[in-house]
C-alpha cells in the first residue's frame, strides 16, 4: 500500500488536503521517519502530482481496524465475499463484545459470535447494540450470546473502569482521546468535568497527573457507578476526584472557576456559554458537527468567548466519525485574558 512521504512541517495540511480528496486512507497509521512523515495513501495517479515522493510501505493499521481485519480473516471460510462486506467495527467493553448485525447478515449471527469467541476468547457476553436513548444516552441492548449481563469491568489507560451498559453510558472508542487530554493537563490544575458518566475522562486524568478534578452527573446509576470507580482505582490515582450528583445546568452556576473545563457535552444539549463562564485557562467542549458546519462552530464558540469578555484561542479537532459526514469533533479552546 502507498504512503506519502512529507516534510514534518507539512504533515498536517497535507493530511488536510489528502482527506479533501479523498486519497488519506485512515485505517492505517502515519509513521515517522526522521524528519519526514509518511502518510497513508489510496493508490491514485492524483498522487504522482503532488509534488511529494510516493513510497510503497507496510504501514500498520490502526489497532481496532487490525482487529476488525481479524475478525474478517476468521470469518473468510464461512461467509462469502459479499457478506464479508457487510460486517461492521465492533468494540470490546470487559468481556463483552458489543456489535452490530446488519440485516445482510441476521442469518449469520452464529458464525459472527464464533469468529469473535475465536478472536477474543476472553468473551463472556456478545450483544447487539441499538441506539442511544434519552437524556442520559443509554443505548438499547440485546444479548445474543453467553452471560445475562451487561455489567463488566473495562481496562484502558492503566484504570479500572466498572460499567453497566444497560444503565449508563460507555465509549470505550475515546480512549485515545482521553489519554490527549491526560496529556494536556499540568500537575496541580483544578478541572471540573460536566456529564461525567461513569467518570472515564476523570479517572485516566487523575491517574496521570496530580490534579484536583471536580465532576458532575445526573444520572443516578452513573453517578454510582462513578463512586465505585474510584474506589477501585484509589490506590493508582494521583490526583483527586470529587463526584457531585446533580443537573450541570444547576450545579455549575454555584461552583467557582476552575483552570480546565472538560465537557462531554451529551449530543443535542447546549452547554456552550454555561461551560466556557466555569473555565479560566482552557475548555474542551465536545459537539457532533456536519462536515460543512466546522468553521461555523468555531465561529459560535468564538462568539460566545466574545459575549463573555475573554480573548480565546480556538482550535476545532475531530475525534471521530459519528455517521456519515458528521463528526464528533472537540473544541480546544485556549483562554488567554479577559
Ligand atoms: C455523552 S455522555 C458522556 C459520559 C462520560 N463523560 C463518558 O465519556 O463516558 C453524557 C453524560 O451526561 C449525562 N447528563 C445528561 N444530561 C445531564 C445533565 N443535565 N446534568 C448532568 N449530567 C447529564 C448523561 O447521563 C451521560 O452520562
Amino acid at each position: 500500500m502507498p504512503a506519502l512521504r512529507v516534510p514534518k512541517r507539512k504533515a498536517e495540511p497535507v493530511k488536510r488536503r489528502l482527506k479533501k480528496l479523498g486519497l488519506y486512507d485512515g485505517k492505517r497509521r502515519p509513521k515517522r521517519e526522521g524528519e519526514f512523515v509518511l502518510l497513508p495513501v489510496i493508490e491514485d495517479p492524483i498522487l504522482r502530482s503532488l509534488g511529494y515522493e510516493v513510497l510503497p510501505s507496510e504501514l500498520p493499521l490502526r489497532p481496532e481496524r487490525q482487529l476488525y481485519k481479524n475478525l474478517e480473516s476468521v470469518l473468510a471460510g464461512r461467509l462469502s465475499e459479499e457478506e464479508l462486506k457487510h460486517l461492521r467495527r465492533y468494540d470490546i467493553v470487559g468481556d463483552i463484545a458489543v456489535i452490530q448485525v446488519p440485516r445482510e447478515l441476521s442469518h449469520r449471527v452464529d458464525d459472527i459470535v464464533w469468529g469473535l469467541r475465536k478472536v477474543h476468547p476472553f468473551i463472556r457476553v456478545v450483544a447487539q447494540k441499538g441506539f442511544h436513548e434519552g437524556a442520559f444516552r443509554i443505548r438499547e441492548y440485546s444479548i445474543i450470546w453467553g452471560e445475562r449481563r451487561l455489567e463488566t469491568v473495562h481496562r484502558e489507560n492503566g484504570v479500572q473502569i466498572k460499567v453497566d451498559l444497560s444503565k449508563a453510558f460507555f465509549n470505550p472508542r475515546m480512549k485515545g482521546e482521553r489519554y490527549r487530554l491526560a496529556q494536556l493537563v499540568r500537575d496541580g490544575e483544578r478541572i471540573l468535568i460536566p456529564f461525567a458518566g461513569v467518570l472515564p475522562y476523570a479517572l485516566v486524568i487523575a491517574r496521570y497527573k496530580r490534579v484536583k478534578i471536580t465532576a458532575v452527573e445526573l444520572n443516578r446509576e452513573a453517578y454510582e457507578l462513578g463512586l465505585e470507580n474510584i474506589e477501585l482505582n484509589r490506590e493508582r490515582l494521583k490526583g483527586e476526584i470529587e463526584f457531585i450528583h446533580g443537573d450541570v445546568f444547576d450545579v455549575l452556576p454555584e461552583l467557582p472557576t476552575h483552570d480546565r473545563v472538560i465537557s462531554p457535552t451529551p449530543r443535542g444539549v447546549d452547554a456552550l456559554a454555561l461551560t466556557l463562564g466555569r473555565a479560566e485557562k482552557w475548555l474542551h467542549y465536545y459537539d457532533f458537527v456536519h462536515e460543512t458546519d466546522v468553521g461555523a462552530f468555531r465561529t459560535r464558540i468564538m462568539d460566545a468567548c466574545t459575549m463573555l469578555g475573554k480573548e480565546c484561542r480556538v482550535r476545532v479537532k475531530k475525534v471521530s466519525d459519528f455517521k456519515p459526514h458528521v463528526f464528533k469533533v472537540c473544541a480546544d479552546v485556549e483562554i488567554k485574558g479577559k
